[in-house]
């Protein structure tokens, strides 16, 4: 299958694509600054590890216009988590296009471009985290996973698990050199078994795959702290094993009355509820501080249980990753279901004509699924919009259907095929790419 050659999609005039290469990578940076603005000069910022792969990376060129009009890239994710098991996604990501020559039709190029190459690549999935959440419906993205944000205060009072106290906790500076195997492993281990059930996984994790991402991540750049301390981790242990981690940030701040600072917390993983307790524990008790703000959490993370009261930690639920079908008979068949299935779907994308059509889903809970074409009548009917929204079982069929969004054509099929496709661990990625 030729990957290398580009699609044929339509550009308004005077726009070519072109696939771009390490050659390219300051006028890569200063698109990517056009397009989201930062106090980082260019030449600070291009001397960063650049994410993406140049394969991968799509600019747009303009007649009579110095650099690029447009970019777009995406991350080649082998194992992206769906239900029961993973499928490869193409993670979309750097979406940019030039203020000048924004509202001409760039976006929608690059769509179609991203979408096209990922069907030849045999990603029947894409996902992305939107800048702005209107932007991805209209190209069949649906709203997969939400996460949610906490700000916890200093000393706030965590339920008892049996066995935290037996862990020994390390905050040390983080750094790939010392961290990065120990993150990896366990980041993949708290994605398989998020609830400590063989099977169960939770959707929409995935991993930092590539060594472009790896590197990137752990860059650490003063620029981009926020007037924070460079990054620390904290690693709790029990028998010399890692367990659980945290990668955070504290800041100082003197008030008329004393200290008042504040930790960051980016990223926190445990791999079972002791470990949890332990490490929140640590996270949520630093000296001078008065709060602990969390970036991103699965809504059901064990520490919303462990909150003796989980008001005060100001739960803020935002939506995480966007999931779009882009090879919609693969991907239904590439996941698995709570419960036994028999459905058929009718499903309309305007993007991607070939997807629509009618489809038999026949599942057994937590196993085999088949997804076949066929010309039978509807049980339900939904856009590849909808069916991405559902896909990662975090978002129900039956509220979709309640906003008028899925059809029920064969009474009870909507709260079968509702609970088929729920999951029991609430979707979500980790870390935004
Ligand atoms: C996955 C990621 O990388 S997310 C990052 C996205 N990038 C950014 O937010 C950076 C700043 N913004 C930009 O670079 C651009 O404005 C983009 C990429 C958002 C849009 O690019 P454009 O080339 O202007 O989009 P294009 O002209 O193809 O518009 C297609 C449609 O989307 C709509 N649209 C575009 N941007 C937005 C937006 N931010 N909010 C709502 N609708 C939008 C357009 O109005 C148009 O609608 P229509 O088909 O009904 O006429």
């Amino acid at each position: 299958m030729d990957t290398a050659t580009l699609p044929d999609v339509p550009l308004p005039d005077g726009y070519r694509l072109r696939t771009l290469t390490e050659s390219d990578r300051r006028a890569v940076v200063d698109l990517d600054l056009w397009a989201f603005p930062s106090g980082v000069a260019l030449d600070d910022a291009v001397r960063h590890p650049f994410p993406l792969g140049w394969d991968r990376t799509i600019g747009v060129e303009a007649d009579g216009f110095d650099g690029l009009a447009a970019l777009h890239g995406s991350y080649p994710f082998r194992e992206f988590g769906v239900p029961g098991g993973t499928l490869a996604t193409g993670g979309l990501t750097w979406v940019g296009v030039h203020p000048q020559h924004r509202r001409r039709g760039l976006l929608t190029a690059m769509m179609d471009c991203h979408l096209a190459r990922c069907r030849r690549r045999g990603e029947p999935l894409s996902a992305l985290f939107a800048a702005e959440a209107p932007i991805y419906g209209r190209f069949g993205y649906g709203r997969a996973a939400d996460d949610v944000r906490l700000t916890i205060a200093r000393g706030a009072v965590l339920r008892d698990v049996a066995g935290a106290g037996e862990h020994r906790v390390r905050i040390e500076h983080a750094s790939r050199a010392q961290h990065g195997d120990l993150v990896e492993r366990v980041h993949r281990a708290a994605g398989k078994r998020p609830a400590g059930v063989d099977g169960i996984n939770r959707p929409g994790w995935c991993e930092r795959e590539t060594e472009e991402l790896q590197a990137h991540f752990w860059d650490d750049p003063p620029a981009h702290r926020g007037g924070r301390e460079s990054r620390r981790i904290a690693v709790v242990e029990r028998g010399g094993e890692p367990r659980g981690y945290a990668l955070f940030r504290r800041k100082l701040d003197w008030e008329a009355f004393g200290p008042r600072g504040s930790t960051v917390v980016v990223e926190a993983v445990a791999l079972d509820a002791a470990a949890a307790r332990a490490l929140w524990g640590v996270l949520i008790d630093f000296d001078l501080t008065t709060e602990t703000a969390v970036f991103i959490l699965p809504v059901d993370d064990t520490v919303t249980q462990l909150l003796a009261d989980p008001r005060a930690a100001q739960p803020r639920v935002v939506d995480n990753v966007w999931v779009r079908l882009v090879d919609v008979p693969s991907a239904l068949a590439g996941r698995q279901y709570s419960t036994d299935l028999d459905v058929t779907l009718a499903v309309t994308d305007s993007r991607i004509p070939r997807n629509a059509g009618t489809y038999r889903l026949r599942a057994r809970a937590f196993g085999e699924a088949t997804c076949d074409r066929v010309a039978d009548r509807a049980d339900l009917s939904l856009d590849v919009r909808e069916l991405g929204a559902a896909f990662l079982g975090g978002t129900s069929l039956m509220s979709l259907a309640a906003a008028g969004l899925v059809t029920e054509h064969t009474p009870g099929v909507l709260a079968a095929a509702a609970t088929a496709f729920g999951w029991p661990v609430r979707p979500v990625c980790s870390w935004i790419w």
